[in-house]
């Protein structure tokens, strides 16, 4: 009898349980089935019970295994070249999205509306951030702390860091020295995104960490986090250790920042506690600097004397957002900067106009550029065609995108003037496809920087709505200022001196050469298939390595350049 009335009560929990997903599938879908029948353009295979995710897997199948998701959402893209917007039904895996590449519609998402994150923008980021932090927060708690981050990241602060950057830079080059001198092939992603790490700490902690020279346990743990990271791939996201890998090293990053955090606070206390002045002087505004001098403020009523130690729920939170920009700040740019050389590599006329404009600005001798620079960090506004050489990289290899949620009562249209109804759907602005937008971007395939640099009544002159690698809006990237800066300099202090050139046939060669023979006779009888290694017949294609780096690491050869420019 106790057995009958267990059984039947777990058959009963079972029936209930499956009634419920059903009816939750069902009113789900039947919203998008709705908007089927209204005519809101999608892929015409969807089902009841996978939406869409089966259509995008189709793409996803025609790319590398480890290519940016967002190259095969860009190839589905072109398929909607009239409306430039369609439907993407994703759940339960990420909320049904508009997908844009229509410069106007995505304005109406970024700046019209301002539409909010969605919840899952937490979800995404907190293994990286470890809360709640500017990319996922929306309304006035985004408005505190991206009003308090603001001055911080402006024009001025991020001139204010040009000389540390060049320091750097300047250890960038001896690296690349050594494997001239070592005349080995490299992956120069590597060392990219140790340069980058190096100066997004230094911005942000004000610390040196000489990450390109020696291990750092908050550089290693954020490696280990990035790494373990993905917006899409289910191979990591699902895969068993990355809970414990990214719990570990979240710890780790934890208590490293958080000692920071006590140590600058115990300066700045002492600091304000012998001087007049409300907010302390002689240290650049770094962003642990910006995030307690908001911390001091808002307790004035309080004897800074007996604000022994910080609030916890301050630091945890300022923490959340010093692990962000760590984060937002290293991976992106150290692939732009990869992807700046390779354009460079593949355009040698390019190479040669930007090495003619330092040369110009900087004097013969790329020796002393250094020097000129850090006297006088101005000097990087009079390079145009460096600027536009980073623009028009930025624009063929952009590294993210922005995803919205929708509102009830908001409706966004496109170029034919069809409304979408946002209700139940958010939105994506697709940054592969809206930067390569034949309607809007003439011959939009092609390198051609001087579109940066023509007066706006010349065909090249681009769409400003087309050109968002940092969004737009008042969302658009806090970090902005400081990428471009940082990747002038780059280029200013290494252009002249190097010749970098990818070389993925002999580092395909070499890993054929190494494979195993069981893996060579599978291959050979058909039972494995040899993955592809190309996108648009682009090796170094983006991948979904957190920063869209490049396949492979980029592996590459550096020689001294023989330019003789100015000498000649
Ligand atoms: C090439 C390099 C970079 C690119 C292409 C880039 C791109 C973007 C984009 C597209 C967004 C909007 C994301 C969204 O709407 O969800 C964004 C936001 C953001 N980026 Fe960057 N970023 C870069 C580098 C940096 C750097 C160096 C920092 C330094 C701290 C940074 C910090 C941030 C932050 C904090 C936000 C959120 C801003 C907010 O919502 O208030 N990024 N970035």
């Amino acid at each position: 009898m106790a057995w009958t009335t267990i059984l039947s009560s777990i058959g009963i929990g079972l029936l209930s349980g499956l009634a419920y997903l059903a009816n939750t599938v069902y009113q789900h879908r039947s919203k998008i089935n709705q908007l089927r029948k209204q005519g809101i353009p999608m892929p015409k295979e969807w089902s009841w019970l996978t939406g869409h995710l089966l259509v995008l897997q189709k793409y996803v199948d025609k790319i590398p295994p480890d290519a940016n998701v967002n190259l095969a959402m860009a190839d589905l893209c072109k398929e909607y070249a009239d409306t430039e917007v369609f439907l993407m039904d994703f759940w339960p895996v990420y909320p049904p999205l508009l997908m844009v590449y229509s410069p106007d519609t995505a304005v109406q998402i970024s700046t019209k509306y301002n539409l909010p994150k969605t919840s899952m923008h937490l979800k995404m980021m907190k293994p990286v951030a470890g809360g709640p932090n500017l990319i996922s927060m929306s309304g006035k708690e985004w408005k505190v702390w991206r009003s308090l981050f603001n001055p911080g990241f402006s024009a001025g602060s991020m001139m204010e860091n040009v000389p540390h950057i060049v320091d750097y830079v300047n250890v960038f080059c001896e690296r690349l020295r050594e494997k001239v001198e070592g005349k080995e092939m490299f992956c120069l992603d590597d060392l990219t995104t140790r340069l980058t790490m190096d100066i997004i700490i230094k911005v942000t902690l004000d610390a040196d960490l000489d990450y390109q020279r020696k291990e750092n346990p908050l550089a290693t743990a954020l490696g280990y986090i990035t790494r373990w990271h993905s917006f899409w791939d289910p191979r990591i996201l699902m895969h068993p250790a990355r809970p414990f890998i990214q719990k570990y090293n979240s710890h780790v990053m934890n208590t490293y920042i958080r000692k920071e955090l006590d140590q600058r606070f115990t300066e700045l206390r002492e600091e304000k506690m012998t001087t007049e002045k409300s907010t302390p002087t002689g240290r650049g505004k770094s962003v642990i600097t910006l995030a307690l001098e908001a911390y001091i403020a808002s307790n004035q009523d309080r004897d800074i004397s007996t604000m022994t130690k910080l609030d916890s729920h301050f630091a945890q939170y300022a923490t959340y957002q010093i692990r962000l920009f760590l984060f937002a700040g290293n991976d992106t740019t150290s692939s732009s900067i990869v992807y700046t050389y390779h354009m460079l590599s593949k355009h040698p006329s390019a190479l040669a106009t930007l090495r003619t404009e330092h040369d110009a600005i900087f004097g013969s001798n790329p020796s002393a550029a250094s020097a000129l620079l850090k006297q006088n960090p101005a000097l990087l506004n009079q390079c145009p065609y460096t600027l536009a050489v980073i623009k028009e990289t930025l624009r063929l290899f952009s590294p993210a995108a922005t995803m919205r949620s929708g509102q009830p009562g908001i409706v966004v249209t496109d170029q034919l003037n069809n409304s979408y109804p946002m209700d139940h759907v958010g939105a994506t602005i697709v940054h592969q496809a809206v930067h390569l937008n034949p309607r809007i971007w003439p011959r939009a395939t092609e390198f051609l920087p001087e579109r940066f640099l023509v007066s706006p009544d010349h065909p090249l002159y681009p769409n400003p709505a087309a050109y968002r690698p940092f969004e737009q809006g008042p969302r658009n990237c806090i970090g902005q200022t400081l990428v471009y800066n940082e990747m002038r300099i780059v280029l200013v202090l290494t252009a002249r001196l190097f010749d970098i050139r990818p070389v993925y046939d002999e580092f395909d060669a070499r890993n054929a050469a190494e494979e195993s023979w069981v893996k060579r006779g599978l291959k050979s009888v058909g039972v494995l298939k040899e993955p592809l290694k190309t996108v648009n017949g682009e090796r170094a294609y983006q991948t979904e390595k957190a920063g869209t780096h490049p396949a492979d690491g980029y592996p590459c050869r550096v020689e001294m350049a023989d330019w003789t420019g100015a000498r000649a």
